[in-house]
């Protein structure tokens, strides 16, 4: 079995966790550190994109994860440190009971779809929770056209427009009035950020469409995967976005995305 271990970036906590953590793994198997981590170690590291491991022990939060996802392969188990952490399936208070169960095989998983975004027909990257076009100046808003399957659905003026996969629709696109996919559901959702005048609503749309954005007018926007990456887009400048066939796999110990659910994004406002 190799496991690789991913901490956030300058977060003490998380190389103390990481530590107990080696010590608890069984010493057959293989361990791969991220490089920062590693130092922090004194032992010998590599880069994200060199991890390709079975499993991905992340500690850290949602953004660690998301680069993670991004970088490096393997099978993804978060441990929540400090922020919210809602693709985090451990808490602090659980790390000991949590890794006893996955040495000894006791957890499930569960795939989440990857989109794939196009600048212009060319690969700019893949992501599993959204890809935002935003204007570049916040003072000034954009006019986009949206087309879904190369059909023309509407302009629409705003401060970007995102499109997220289900496990993404409880990001961005719920803050900006989108509605929450259940992971299992085979659909994107394109949301808009602050809507100028328009009756737009979000749309769910089925998996296997082809979203295309495309910006009208001279002035930049960033498209953002994940807010991992970014480029700048100008008008004219097409993105194309399809699901991959690619999944990533998370380890599901015993919270179900319903304790997350409640847990993380609605107890603020419901208990
Ligand atoms: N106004 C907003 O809600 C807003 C603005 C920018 C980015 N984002 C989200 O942040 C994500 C990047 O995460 P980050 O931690 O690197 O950025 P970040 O540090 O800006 O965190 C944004 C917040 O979103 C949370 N988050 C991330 N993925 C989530 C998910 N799938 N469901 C529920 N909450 C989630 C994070 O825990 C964090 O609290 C982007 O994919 C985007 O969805 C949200
Ligand atoms: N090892 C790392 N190397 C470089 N950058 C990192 C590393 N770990 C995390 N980051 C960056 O730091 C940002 C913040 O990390 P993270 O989101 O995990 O912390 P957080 O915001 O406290 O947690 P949450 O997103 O759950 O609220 C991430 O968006 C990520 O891009």
């Amino acid at each position: 079995m190799k496991i690789g271990i991913i901490a956030r970036i300058n977060c003490h906590s998380c190389i103390k966790i990481a530590r107990r953590i080696i010590e608890l793994i069984p010493e057959s198997w293989e361990l791969v550190l991220e490089d920062k981590l590693a130092k922090a170690l004194n032992r010998k590291g590599v880069n994200f994109k060199d991890i390709d491991a079975d499993i991905i022990i992340v500690v850290g939060g949602d953004g660690t994860i998301l680069r993670t996802a991004q970088l490096s392969r393997g099978k993804i188990l978060g441990i929540n440190v400090g922020g919210l952490g809602f693709l985090s399936e451990v808490e602090i208070g659980n790390i000991e009971e949590s890794i006893y169960n996955l040495i000894k095989g006791n957890y499930k998983t569960y795939e989440v779809m990857k989109l794939n975004v196009y600048v212009n027909d060319q690969l700019f990257g893949k992501g599993i929770n959204d890809v935002v076009i935003h204007t570049a100046r916040i003072s000034k808003i954009r006019k986009f056209s949206v087309y879904i399957n190369d059909r023309f659905m509407e302009n629409t003026s705003a401060d970007g427009v995102i499109v997220a996969t289900p496990i993404g629709s409880t990001s961005y696109s719920y803050s900006a009035g989108g509605p929450i996919l259940i992971p299992s559901l085979k659909a994107m959702v394109i949301s808009y950020i602050a809507p100028f005048g328009s009756r737009l609503r979000p749309i769910v749309c089925p998996d296997d469409s082809k979203i295309t954005i495309k910006i009208i007018g001279r002035f930049s926007s960033l498209v953002i995967i994940d807010g991992q990456r970014e480029a700048v887009v100008n008008g004219n400048d097409r993105i194309d976005i399809r699901v991959s066939d690619e999944r990533l796999t998370f380890i599901e110990l015993k919270n179900s995305f319903y304790d997350r659910l409640r847990e993380k994004l609605i107890k603020d406002v419901v208990n």
